[in-house]
């Protein structure tokens, strides 16, 4: 047997888009309707991907605008980022390459590991992004993208299979574990 591997995954994205429940329905298997904003919750969680178990620390952050300052030790130390934006919500999905820049702005390179997550997949009648904007996006920013509900519990499973792809990415093509991400000092 081998040793799980630890991980480190910070989610992110504007307020109220549906984080804590992204991260409940997952690892409590719960929804609760009612909403009280985050401070951070840091929860443990052991995912088996391709024959290897992971440790993972899903650190769950609050919310973000335009005007926050990205909180470091949600930038650094990291190995995978879940950015999340709710369907029904522009500005959320505008907050996305935001919140990326400034990830970047910390670690200094050209990119990182990501799953872009469109939130409340139920929502049908007040969506105001389309699958397409979604996909377009994640192209432009070489992650992962899909499509959830924490409420109806749909591809939820998937967002993190998604996020230890894209982290294993390199340890798969080099066999080298990754580095979690770093300070650049500029
Ligand atoms: N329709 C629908 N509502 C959802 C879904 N997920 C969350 N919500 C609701 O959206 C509201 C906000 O959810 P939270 O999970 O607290 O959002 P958050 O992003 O963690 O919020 P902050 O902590 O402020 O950043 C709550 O009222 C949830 O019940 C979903 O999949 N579908």
């Amino acid at each position: 047997m081998t040793e799980p591997r630890r991980r480190k995954i910070a989610v992110l994205g504007s307020r109220s888009v549906g984080k804590s429940s992204l991260v409940v329905r997952y690892v409590e298997d719960a929804f609760v309707d009612s909403y009280y904003p985050t401070i951070e919750n840091i929860f443990n969680k052991k995912i088996r991907y391709k024959g290897q178990d992971f440790d993972c620390d899903i650190i769950d952050t609050a919310g973000q605008d335009e005007y926050s300052i990205l909180n470091s030790k949600h930038a650094i130390g990291i190995h995978g980022y879940v950015l999340v934006y709710s369907i029904a919500s522009r500005n959320s999905f505008d907050m996305i390459q935001t919140v990326y820049d400034k990830i970047l702005n910390y670690t200094g390179t050209e990119s990182v590991p990501c799953v872009i997550v469109g939130q409340k997949s139920d929502l049908h009648v007040q969506r105001q992004v389309s699958e397409d904007e979604g996909k377009d996006l994640a192209q432009q920013l070489k992650s992962a993208w899909v499509e959830v509900s924490a409420r109806h519990n749909a591809n939820v499973v998937k967002v993190f299979e998604l996020m230890l792809q894209e982290t294993e990415r390199e340890t798969q093509e080099t066999g080298k574990e990754p580095e979690p991400s770093k300070c650049c000092v500029m």
